[in-house]
């Protein structure tokens, strides 16, 4: 979900006279092309870059993540600005009122995404996924239905048991984990699978996986992510024929994927025909998936339902969209505690009086613990798991911000810590601070519409359908994790280091490596 550096690539050594010429005329087109697209048009400002790479090799030779690029870019360009990236324009927008007008006061002009590459559309079945498709009839189509169809609230609760077997494998994974070596727990990579299994449930509703075959899935799905990063020849185009191996391997991949999750596609298609005759196994299938939703989904402006290949592409959207995101989130939350005993014996006292120790924090109890509810906007005003929206686009040439053209083959990105750590709209914004939402203090409605302050999750039209499941899973998560144990730093890591690094989402550079001890509970 976020935006990645462009690598480079070794070149193969030997190229023939007749390339080079074939790339000095795509290069001359491309300059004669440029010029003739954004001609009398008003772009936000931004370094001044070179001819047909604009400013891509600034940024790629930079020394310092894409992150921290804009954010330096920011000081002295500000809220908006432009980057050409090769062919492909960037207008990154960062500030409160900028985000309202993009996503509020013009959001139905902005809220398309742009054209992608070869690989991410294989992956995408052709921009046929809610994250990906173009503003029009088939996004609505697929947002609505994924929309109540899965995260609406009556159907998240239907989920409670999947949520309460994975928190339940989760913690004694993590005991597990504890017990073998000298106390100590990976976070990122237990939280991760504790989310995967809990999508993985939701989606095909097949209940009896074993850690095993999740941990294949996983492994797949992680390839997925690696084959459709962020490339060169995605802003030069005329470079592709030198990334043929790449194009190849995420075919393998593509089929991979499809090899992976079709047959359990299929055993839930079974367990759907004999239901009539047979009842299903509560232990194996659950009363309903996501996937099932899908299997007869009507499209507006579209024939037929959606093919074996299209079925698999929307399944991984839904496990992909919540899993990094959300398991990025508990480590930043857990580095936060192990960070501030007095957050933690504050959070502890929380679950005790709420809860107690004699049976599980249920997420329903989390809704009644105020302090959680404002740790967990804290950690999302902080550390935003993703730094950039989604990328925008506009629907149709000829739109405006802040007075500038935004091209309509622009890519529209909003950075999301220009608003949540802007001076203006926060008190001491480098701190972490719960109290900051307590009675009194200041206030945060993370879906924008009250006014935005921060929108971790995007705002307007394409804001993330899965707030309110993210924000259920991050705090039961961290209830769990502090019920069952007492948290603090490894003498690896003394004293935590919060600086970040993009891996899909924003992680914490050096992975957290924590000490648990177990807590006496009576369940
Ligand atoms: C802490 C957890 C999460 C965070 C921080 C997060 C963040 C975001 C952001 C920033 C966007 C882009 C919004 C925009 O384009 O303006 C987004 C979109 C999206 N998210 Fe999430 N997300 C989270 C969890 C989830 C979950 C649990 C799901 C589903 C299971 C999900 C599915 C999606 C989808 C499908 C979109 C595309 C929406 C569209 O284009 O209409 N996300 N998310």
């Amino acid at each position: 979900m976020s935006m990645q550096q462009p690598t480079c690539t070794t070149l193969p050594g030997a190229m023939s006279l007749i390339l080079t010429a074939a790339v000095a005329l795509a290069v001359a087109a491309a300059v004669v092309r440029y010029n003739r697209k954004y001609r009398g048009l008003r772009l936000p400002p931004g370094p001044p870059g070179w001819p047909i790479v604009g400013n891509l090799f600034q940024v790629a030779f930079s020394g310092k993540l894409f992150i921290h690029y804009i954010r330096d870019l920011r000081r002295e360009y500000g809220p908006i600005l432009t980057l050409r990236m090769g062919v492909r324009t960037l207008v990154v927008i960062s500030s409160a009122e900028l985000a309202h007008e993009a996503l509020v006061q013009k959001g139905q002009e902005f809220a398309s995404r742009p054209a992608e590459n070869a690989t991410r559309n294989i992956f995408s079945s052709n921009k046929f996924t809610v994250n990906s498709a173009v503003y029009g009839a088939e996004w609505r189509s697929l947002r609505r239905n994924m929309v109540s169809g899965m995260l609406s609230t009556s159907r998240l609760r239907e989920f409670r048991p999947a949520r309460r077997r994975a928190m339940d494998r989760f913690v004694s994974r993590m005991r597990a984990e504890a017990d073998a070596g000298d106390d100590s727990v990976w976070v990122l990579r237990n939280a991760r699978f504790a989310v995967f299994c809990i999508l993985l449930d939701m989606t095909f509703g097949l209940l009896d996986l074993d850690e095993a075959h999740i941990l294949r899935i996983d492994a797949v799905m992680k390839r997925v992510l690696l084959a459709t990063g962020v490339r060169m020849d995605d802003y030069l185009p005329f470079l592709r024929p030198f990334f043929r191996r790449q194009q190849r391997r995420a075919l393998d991949v593509r089929r991979e994927q499809v090899d992976t999750l079709l047959p359990l596609i299929n055993r839930r298609r079974a367990i759907l025909r004999d239901r009539d005759t047979r009842p299903a196994d509560p232990d194996v299938a659950a009363p309903f998936s996501y996937l099932d939703s899908l299997l007869d989904l009507r499209i507006e402006g579209r024939d037929g339902v959606a093919s074996d290949d299209e079925l698999v592409t929307l399944c991984a959207e839904l496990i992909n969209g919540g899993t990094d995101t959300t398991a990025t989130a508990i480590e930043w939350a857990m580095a936060r505690i192990v960070d501030n005993p007095s957050i933690q014996a504050r959070l502890h006292e929380e679950i005790m009086q709420q809860v107690g120790d004699t049976r599980p924090v249920d997420e329903k109890d989390t809704d009644g613990m105020p302090y959680l509810q404002a740790f967990v906007k804290e950690l999302l005003r902080k550390h935003p798991p993703t730094y950039f929206s989604l990328t925008h686009a506009a629907v149709k040439p000829g739109s405006k911000l802040a007075g500038y053209d935004v091209p309509a083959d622009a890519n529209l990105d909003i950075f999301l810590p220009g608003i949540s750590e802007d001076p203006k709209l926060w008190d001491r914004p480098a701190e972490f601070d719960p109290d900051r939402f307590l009675s009194g203090g200041e206030t945060a409605d993370m879906t924008g519409s009250a006014g935005i302050r921060m929108i971790p999750f995007g705002a307007g039209r394409r804001i993330c359908p899965g707030l309110s499941m993210g924000t259920t899973h991050i705090a039961l998560m961290v209830a769990r994790m502090l019920q069952a144990f007492e948290w603090q730093a490894h003498p690896s890591q003394p004293k935590l280091d919060f600086k970040d690094k993009v891996e899909f989402t924003v992680v914490m550079e050096q992975p957290l490596l924590a000490m648990v001890t177990p807590r006496k509970i009576f369940f």
